[in-house]
């Protein structure tokens, strides 16, 4: 294990943290990881466009997944960083991790607390950003039952609408202006199915007025709560930094103004409405109303901007792929002219090609670099690694799904990799370290509750957009295709998206599905 310590901000370092009041940021804590340490430093390049605003960083974590995967990649798997006054392992073998994770799960399961997690789960509460409790143990198995196989089947027609309605959005956007990032499209689908499941309310378009209001929650959270969240978390000394310059102000005031009324507005909509919805079975677990709150909004966040991003990559990779296309089209038309209809997940065996390239999407661009951190409990001895209580894991998933040893020739996109493996993406996180498909849903006791729904809603979103759609990367003004760049990307705090890009869905015109679309 290599000990890249990075020190402790120097009198230079502090004085020009200081002068640049809107400077203080993680631009500066990342441009330590863009030094490599030893002898001297190397600068490492950070893109242009990103400007540190209050406190954190939109896209500078860019330039820290490249750092920290090419670390991984020349160091070993296990790079530890000093972190101010914290030590950070970075993680990039899957079987470490799991040891780790899910052998010791029950000391390796603590989450970081730091100031705007705190304020976030209003001191510990929800589930996302508080401690397995006993607490959190009931609200975690609660989501775990309401998203449980069996219960995201009795969603099904939910789950079909809302993919429908996406894939028809797709198309007359494509109508009206030629090209466009779907990103805000496929968002608002998977902001619907979470709402219409737990609150009984959908939004019909990216103008709706609450779409706006739920995409305004989730910005401010994603990048603060990121793992290249606001620096004063490294630097507790910092802290003042926070009340300084207003971010913490910023951060409670859109808690209190924007974020928690929101969600009691979801909830007593959802309480009151006539429908069938999940949230009248959370009400009678009779939870804390705060933590109610927050565990509603863990569940948005960490279930919109995911699935979304997910959905987004695939459609990128394939964009400029018209083989790939043609064999994901074969599938669906060879199902639909047998069985007259679109197949449900539960049939998704007859999709093998579909299932293979679905996953290999989500290995080689996951939705999300790094996962959420896990801090570790006690001191913990595994293989000759030695960790010390309070350290914290940064699970490199990136790296994971870059790492050679786990994966033959993995910078290559290969649909057919997971051929051999139809399991479910729950199965698969569930079982076998060695034969596990990605890593896109983290580890042992904190691993996504939300596994099986979001499968099965990228796997819906999937089918209906081939079903209808060619889906065409971008002209130039010359009326030529340019391939999309999947090597661009942007680190948006939790979650990692292609970088911005136009594509076009056209109306297929060999569809079996045609009259359907003109409908
Ligand atoms: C493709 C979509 C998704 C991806 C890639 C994803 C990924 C993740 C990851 C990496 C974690 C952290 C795991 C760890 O700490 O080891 C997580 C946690 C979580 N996810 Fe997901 N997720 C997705 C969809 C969803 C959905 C649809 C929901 C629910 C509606 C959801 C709810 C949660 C919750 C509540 C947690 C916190 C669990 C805990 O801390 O115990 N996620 N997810």
């Amino acid at each position: 294990m290599l000990d890249l310590s990075i020190p402790i901000p120097n009198g230079k370092h502090q004085a020009l943290l200081v002068s640049a009041a809107t400077a203080v940021s993680a631009y500066y804590l990342f441009s330590f990881l863009g030094k490599e340490k030893k002898s001297g430093f190397k600068e490492i390049p950070i893109p242009g466009s990103s400007l540190p605003i209050f406190g954190h960083l939109f896209s500078l974590g860019e330039s820290s997944m490249h750092t920290l995967e090419q670390w991984n990649k020349e160091l070993g798997p296990v790079v530890q960083l000093k972190m101010g006054t914290q030590t950070w392992f970075v993680l990039s073998d899957p079987f470490l991790a799991h040891e780790i994770f899910a052998s010791n799960g029950l000391i390796a399961s603590e989450r970081p607390l730091y100031t705007f997690h705190n304020l976030f789960s209003h001191g510990g509460l929800g589930i996302a950003f508080s401690n397995p409790t006993k607490r959190w143990k009931k609200a975690r198995t609660s989501v775990l039952e309401m998203l449980a196989p069996s219960r995201v089947m009795d969603f099904s027609d939910i789950l079909h609408f809302e993919s429908d309605h996406m894939v028809k959005q797709l198309l007359t956007t494509t109508a009206k202006e030629g090209q466009f990032n779907p990103l805000m499209v496929l968002n608002a689908a998977s902001l619907n199915v979470v709402t219409t499941i737990v609150f009984a309310q959908r939004v019909d378009s990216v103008d709706d007025p609450l779409f706006k209001e739920v995409m305004e929650f989730l910005r401010p959270s994603n990048e603060y709560l990121g793992v290249e969240g606001p620096i004063t978390q490294y630097f507790p000394a910092l802290g003042f930094m926070d009340t300084l310059l207003g971010t913490k102000r910023f951060f409670r005031n859109y808690l209190a103004t924007i974020r928690d009324p929101l969600i009691d507005k979801l909830i007593k909509h959802g309480a009151e409405s006539g429908k069938d919805c999940l949230i009248k079975n959370f009400l009678e677990y009779d939870i804390d109303p705060k933590d109610l709150i927050v565990m509603m909004s863990d569940l948005i966040l960490a279930g919109t901007d995911t699935a979304a991003i997910t959905v987004s990559w695939f459609v990128l990779l394939v964009s400029s792929r018209p083989d790939i296309q043609q064999k994901l089209r074969a599938e669906i038309d060879a199902f639909y002219n047998t069985h007259h209809r679109l197949p449900t997940f539960k049939e998704r065996d007859e999709l093998p090609y579909m299932i293979s390239a679905q996953k290999e999407s989500m290995r080689y661009r996951a939705s999300t670099v790094y996962g959420l951190p896990h801090m570790l409990k006690e001191d913990l001895v595994v293989r000759n690694y030695s960790f010390p209580k309070g350290a914290i894991f940064i699970p490199n998933l990136r790296g994971m799904h870059m790492n050679p040893d786990f994966y033959t020739d993995p910078e290559t996109f290969n649909p057919e990799r997971f051929l051999h493996d139809p399991r479910t993406m729950t199965a698969s996180a569930n079982g076998n370290i060695n034969n596990r498909d990605h890593f896109n849903f983290g580890f042992g006791r904190r691993m996504c509750p939300g596994i099986h729904m979001a499968e099965v809603q990228v796997f819906n979103a999937c089918v209906r957009i081939f079903a209808r759609c060619v889906v065409a990367p971008p002209l130039d003004a010359d009326g030529n295709e340019v391939p999309i760049d999947s090597s661009i990307s942007l680190q948006a705090g939790i979650v990692h998206l292609p970088g911005d890009h136009e594509i076009r869905f056209l109306p297929r015109t060999d569809s079996p599905l045609n009259e359907s679309v003109s409908a």
